[in-house]
């Protein structure tokens, strides 16, 4: 429908819409009855330091809060990880309306936007642009929100997205916790291993999805529509939404729940 013509319009989806011959492409839907209850899998253990936080940039497709990770300051372990993960950056995928906007869905339940804390193997690696390409390279955590309360964490980064409305702005931002942007609960998620979800869709990712979602409100979500895909350049303006990839095949894979 008109939301995936919108998203299949702009520049990053012309060309391979999926890796050739990708067996473990995202997103994908949850089927909970499917997913498998593991007793093994571990509580998330997040150590962030608001201190590591250097910028946010519009990229043209979403926008990026992003963090220091040339040390060890801001890291994710447990859960189904065997190493450590660097925390780099953070973004988030939402809808034109709060109808839809989410990657991932919950028995084909879509929410109107979804976090990801997109982190990096650093015990086995030593740069995210290596670790982009390895198996085991990449942890994303995926967080849904709903539109409801105002969440007083968000306001901040809401309060600077006017200043990088358009395409490649940067501007200065620091001192930001995102453990704020965690629900109360992160013992119950729903893991399993899939891709990047725009190019370079590499296949390194394990998704840890958040049973629990954050609520945000109305008026926070209108700032996120407020973006631009286009650059100040650019005659036309397009509204940055509808940032979301289309479902792909499980092929097979099987989702875990640390949950009952
Ligand atoms: N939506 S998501 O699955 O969390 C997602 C989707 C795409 C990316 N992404 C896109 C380009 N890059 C990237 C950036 C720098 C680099 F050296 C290599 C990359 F693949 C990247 O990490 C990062 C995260
Ligand atoms: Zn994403």
């Amino acid at each position: 429908e008109a939301a995936e013509y919108n998203m299949k319009m702009h520049p990053m989806w012309q060309g391979p819409l999926a890796v050739p011959g990708g067996d473990r492409q995202s997103p994908i839907d949850i089927i909970v009855q499917r997913s498998i209850i593991d007793s093994e899998l571990k509580p998330l253990v997040t150590e962030y330091d608001p201190h590591t936080c250097q910028q946010i940039w519009n990229n043209g497709y979403s926008f990026l809060v992003e963090y220091d990770d040339t040390t060890d300051k801001s890291t994710l372990k447990g859960g189904p990880l065997q190493d450590k993960f660097r925390l780099c950056q953070f973004h988030f995928h939402w809808g034109e309306t709060n109808a839809w906007g989410s990657e991932h869905t919950v028995d084909r339940r879509l929410f109107p936007a979804e976090l990801h804390l997109v982190h990096w193997n650093s015990d086995k690696y030593s740069l995210f642009e290596e670790a982009v390409m390895e198996d085991n390279g990449l942890a994303v955590i995926g967080v849904f929100l709903k539109v409801g309360k105002r969440h007083e964490g968000l306001q901040k980064l809401v309060d600077a997205l006017p200043a990088i409305r358009h395409k490649d702005s940067v501007v200065e931002f620091t001192r930001f916790d995102p453990g704020c942007l965690l629900p109360s609960n992160i013992e119950d998620y729903w893991t399993y291993h899939g891709s990047l979800t725009t190019p370079p869709l590499t296949e390194s990712v394990t998704w840890i999805i958040l049973k629990q979602h954050i609520e945000v409100s109305h008026d926070q979500l209108a700032v996120f529509r407020s973006l631009l895909f286009t650059s100040a350049e650019e005659e036309v303006q397009k509204s940055m939404v509808n940032n979301f990839r289309v479902q792909q095949p499980l092929r097979g894979r099987t989702v875990r729940s640390s949950f009952t």
